[in-house]
């Protein structure tokens, strides 16, 4: 038997840093939305008690390092799960950009392995099963629009942004989420973005206000260390995209647009002189 799973992007819609807790992470306060590029999960049991991943993309680790290996390894040692599996990632996510592709698949295996091995697992418990992979885990179990608080684990949900497209262009530059997290002075943030008037802007289903209200403390550290992804969401704004944001802790930028007929212009523009970039829909 042959599960698949669709293991769609994140992009955050705002990103607030509180403080640095005494265990190292950051309380933060974010919103998150899904983006309709998604790499595919096919997942097939193995009667031998092991873990196999293939990729077509020759750029991640196949072995426990690969965050899919490490929720199907949590997954069976927590249910006692005697059989193996074999698991396929087809990569369309760029990787180290700052759009949860590790994560998303982490929490597509988990969804898949749940379904596979007929374990009956409650949402709640997968998304907590995720938290132990990573912060972004959890929320890529559910997807949807959702304010992330505590270290990126608490979620609330909440309605889905005005449909529109989305431009993400990601320079070729790596950028490490501890790294920034790391060189950030939570102390010293002072341009904090508003978790409440976006929410305010999701409940008016106001696409202006969405792009007033998006903000991303993080892009302090990762527009310092690397002035390009500056340029790149200047050059967004200037090719015509309503609201741009860097994502996560970075590279990608992206560029909200509602006018299809603005889209193959900035599109093209910044393929210019960006070789990754991608035009998709919210996945509402
Ligand atoms: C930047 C975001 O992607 C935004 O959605 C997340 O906050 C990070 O999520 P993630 O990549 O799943 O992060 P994790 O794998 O849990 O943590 C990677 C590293 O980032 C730092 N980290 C992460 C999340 C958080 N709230 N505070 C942190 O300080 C920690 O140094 C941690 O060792
Ligand atoms: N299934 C996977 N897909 C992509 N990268 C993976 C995977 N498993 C492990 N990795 C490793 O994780 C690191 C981060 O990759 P990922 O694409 O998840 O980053 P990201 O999009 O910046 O994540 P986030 O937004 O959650 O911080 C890479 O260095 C990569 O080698």
């Amino acid at each position: 038997m042959k599960i698949y799973e669709k293991a769609p992007a994140k992009i955050n819609l705002m990103l607030d840093v509180l403080h640095k807790r005494p265990d190292g992470y950051h309380e933060v306060e974010m919103i998150m939305t899904m983006v309709d590029l998604a790499d595919r999960l096919e997942m097939s049991a193995l009667p031998r008690d092991t873990i196999i991943i293939s990729s077509q993309a020759g750029y991640i680790p196949l072995d426990e390092k690969n965050l899919a290996f490490q929720a199907a390894k949590l997954i069976k040692e927590r249910y006692n799960v005697r059989s193996g599996v074999y698991i396929h990632l087809d990569k369309k996510i760029p990787v180290a950009a700052g759009l949860a592709g590790g994560s998303s698949d982490a929490a597509a295996t988990l969804r898949g392995l749940n379904r596979l091995w007929d374990l009956g697992i409650p949402e709640e418990e997968l998304k907590e099963l995720g938290s132990e992979l990573g912060s972004d885990v959890p929320f890529c179990v559910t997807g949807g629009t959702a304010l992330a608080t505590g270290r990126g684990e608490v979620l609330s949900p909440l309605p889905n942004p005005p449909q529109c497209w989305v431009v993400l262009a990601k320079p070729p530059i790596n950028v490490s989420t501890a790294e920034v997290y790391g060189r950030l002075h939570a102390d010293q943030i002072t341009n904090h973005p508003s978790a409440s008037e976006m929410q305010e802007a999701l409940a008016k289903r106001s696409f202006n206000d969405v792009c007033e209200q998006l903000g991303n403390v993080l892009e302090q550290v990762t527009l310092t260390l690397h002035p390009e992804v500056a340029h790149l969401k200047e050059a967004m704004l200037r090719l015509g995209a309503d609201g741009v944001l860097m994502s996560g802790s970075g590279p990608t930028v992206f560029g909200l647009v509602s006018k299809e007929s603005k889209v193959s212009r900035i599109y093209n523009g910044l393929r210019g002189f960006c070789k990754e970039v991608y035009a998709v829909r919210l996945l509402t």
